[in-house]
């Protein structure tokens, strides 16, 4: 039996009996559900624990576009279908990817916007096999909603291995006089090296490989300074390293090692401006990205003696043109992107992506997602019946609105005796938007998505926290959904302040709507409910509930809430199956009941 956790990756549900959505799933697939694992596919007699969606393929497809490691790929065929297509053009993956639900690259395919596009909605997840995410259109990926994970820890120590295996061989010459011994010759006095002990090395990018680089030439005996204006000071001195100034740090070194990933602040930062401000003689090791770098001008400065060599892992275009002059100038190094290319860490890297992306698939939160929240899979564990709420509340919230009022405005509010720092909002935020925006719309809303879902639309999400005095234990003592500036087609919703007002709560881990409006009410959100506002009388449950009961809906809870005795209540009862038109009609035409509204949970 396969089990699937309620998701909040998931795919736009094209099965209609869940309202949070599946991950990879179509409704043509096979799978058994716990029922326990998903809430809300609805109240199940116990004697139905499972739920079987019938299939013509069980499993998700994943497209790998480059070589991964052989245990990686190992642990995806357990769970998938892996189509191993390396070296397709981009027009080839164009068309491939509508027939796959997550791709894994490194960094030699180009993950663009056409790929999200082509995909049609298909693609949940893309992997990336190793750190640098400069080839996918992250833009593009949250858009569509697809989550994107790297494998950021797996190929530190390669990385930097190799960017000390640069500094060495350039400083020793060791490429050149190879390629001259291979040739015939015995140039002794032409491949004299510079030593690096006592010299001062600049780690640009003081991260992951940053700091392992440092580590290591402190090793060599270097003097290492560190330029990273993201870096803790603390961590920097940990290894006996002094941050210090971008200028400080290219214009005092002899060496400077690039270890900062290729974003808009760090495109071509060594340029002619900067290459001008670095002593004479000054040594350059790239394992980082080619693009940090201004190609033409580093030749330029190569060529004018500033820089004396350079060693290059990295390139603006990989592979770099034939005729490239980086590439064959007598002072440079030039490895193809090896940075990563140990059999240690592409085991590791392909181990590291092949899990995130099956727990992607799988509807668990990544802990290396690169464009969702990232949130521990404890504290997940504990807000899961509180994103089911939200979802909830989002869901009923937008069905109280009358056709043509546009939501734009909604606020929501947090009740809770934690600490704002010790409660992380953001997946349900998420969840309220998905509730929100779902039923009215055709995308599909997850945690990759929602908030550019919303801003998309004009909707503006406000969120307020109300600290309570007593014990934190629960994360949350309640959540109320106001949506500013409509009408609603139940009056009674509204509340004093004008808004559509719901409030919700999570009671032995279901969660229950406990006011309308200003309407205390209590129902378990496990199946769907009609509300009727009416003159508190007795007879009213009697009357409604043999109503139901003559047409066969089955009735789970019933609450009323009242503003005082004889005056007006609402009463929220909760229904496992769709009343049929003739049912609400029915209830309609009781003379107390003065408007009534069924909701779908
Ligand atoms: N050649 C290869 O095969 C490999 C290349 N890499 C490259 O190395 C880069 C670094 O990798 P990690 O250390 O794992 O990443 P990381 O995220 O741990 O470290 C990057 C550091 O750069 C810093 N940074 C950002 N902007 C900066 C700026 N303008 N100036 C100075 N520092 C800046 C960040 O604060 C961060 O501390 C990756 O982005 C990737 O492009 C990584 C692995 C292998
Ligand atoms: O992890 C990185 O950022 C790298 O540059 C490694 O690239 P690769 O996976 O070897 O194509």
């Amino acid at each position: 039996m396969s089990t699937v956790s309620s998701t909040l990756l998931a795919a736009n549900p094209t099965t209609t009996t869940t309202s949070t959505a599946l991950s990879w799933k179509s409704k043509f697939q096979t799978t058994t559900f716990a029922a326990a694992s998903l809430p809300q596919l609805g109240r199940l007699n116990t004697s139905h624990r499972r739920f079987v969606v019938m299939s013509m393929d069980a499993k998700p497809t994943i497209l790998v576009s480059e070589k991964l490691g052989e245990a990686g790929l190992n642990l995806l065929k357990e769970f998938a279908n892996v189509d191993c297509s390396y070296n397709l053009s981009p027009e080839e993956l164009n068309t491939k990817i509508s027939l796959c639900d997550a791709l894994i690259v490194r960094s030699g395919t180009k993950v663009s916007r056409e790929v999200f596009e082509s995909s049609a909605g298909r693609l949940k997840v893309v992997g990336r096999a190793g750190v640098g995410i400069d080839n996918v259109d992250l833009a593009a990926a949250t858009e569509h909603g697809c989550l994107v994970v790297n494998a950021p820890t797996a190929n530190t120590v390669a990385a930097a291995e190799h960017g000390i295996a640069l500094l060495t061989a350039m400083a020793r010459n060791v490429a050149q006089s190879d390629a001259s011994v291979k040739a015939g010759k015995w140039e002794r006095n032409k491949y004299v090296g510079v030593s690096l002990v006592g010299k001062t090395l600049a780690v640009m990018g003081f991260g992951k490989v940053g700091s392992e680089v440092a580590r290591r030439a402190k090793g060599l005996g270097m003097h290492v300074i560190a330029h990273d204006p993201y870096a803790p000071a603390d961590r920097a001195h940990a290894v006996g390293v002094n941050l210090v100034s971008f200028d400080e740090a290219i214009s005092t070194a002899d060496f400077i090692s690039l270890h900062m990933p290729l974003t808009p602040a760090t495109n071509k930062i060594l340029n002619d401006e900067n290459f001008a401000k670095m002593k004479k003689g000054v040594r350059i090791v790239n394992v980082a990205r080619g693009g940090v770098i201004d190609e033409d001008a580093l030749l330029r400065a190569l060529d004018a003696g500033i820089v004396a060599q350079a060693a290059l892992d990295v390139f603006t275009v990989e592979p770099p043109p034939k005729e490239n002059k980086l590439v064959h100038h007598h002072n440079v190094t030039a490895t193809p992107h090896l940075g990563a290319s140990t059999m240690e860490a592409q085991e590791g890297v392909a181990i590291e992506i092949a899990e995130a992306v099956v727990g992607a698939l799988k509807g668990e939160l990544a802990s290396t997602a690169v464009n969702a929240p990232m949130v521990p899979a404890e504290v997940l564990a504990e807000l899961k019946p509180y994103v089911v709420l939200a979802e909830k509340l989002g869901r009923l919230a937008v069905q109280l609105v009358a056709g043509g009022s546009g939501v734009k405005s909604v606020k929501v509010t947090y009740a809770s005796a934690r600490a704002p720092d010790d409660l992380d909002t953001r997946v349900l935020r998420a969840m309220i938007t998905k509730g929100l925006i779902e039923p009215v719309s055709s995308v599909f809303v997850n945690l990759v998505n929602a908030d550019f879902a919303a801003k998309q639309r004009g909707l503006r999400i406000t969120e307020e926290r109300i600290l309570l005095d007593g014990s934190p234990e629960s994360p949350l003592e309640f959540v109320q959904v106001q949506i500013a500036n409509v009408e609603s087609k139940f009056a009674a919703a509204i509340s004093e302040s004008g808004d559509i007002k719901l409030e919700g709560c999570v009671k032995g881990g279901v969660p229950h709507l406990t006011k309308v409006g200003a309407f205390e009410v209590d129902v378990s959100l496990e199946g769907s409910i009609i509300l009727c506002r009416q003159v508190d009388q007795p007879g009213m449950i009697g009357k409604v509930g043999s109503i139901l009961g003559e047409e066969n809906v089955n009735v789970s809870f019933m609450s009323v809430g009242r503003i005082a005795p004889r005056k007006h209540a609402v009463m929220a009862i909760g229904v496992d199956e769709p009343p049929s038109k003739e049912a609400l009609k029915r209830i309609g035409e009781v003379p107390a009941i003065e408007e009534f509204v069924y909701l779908k949970v």
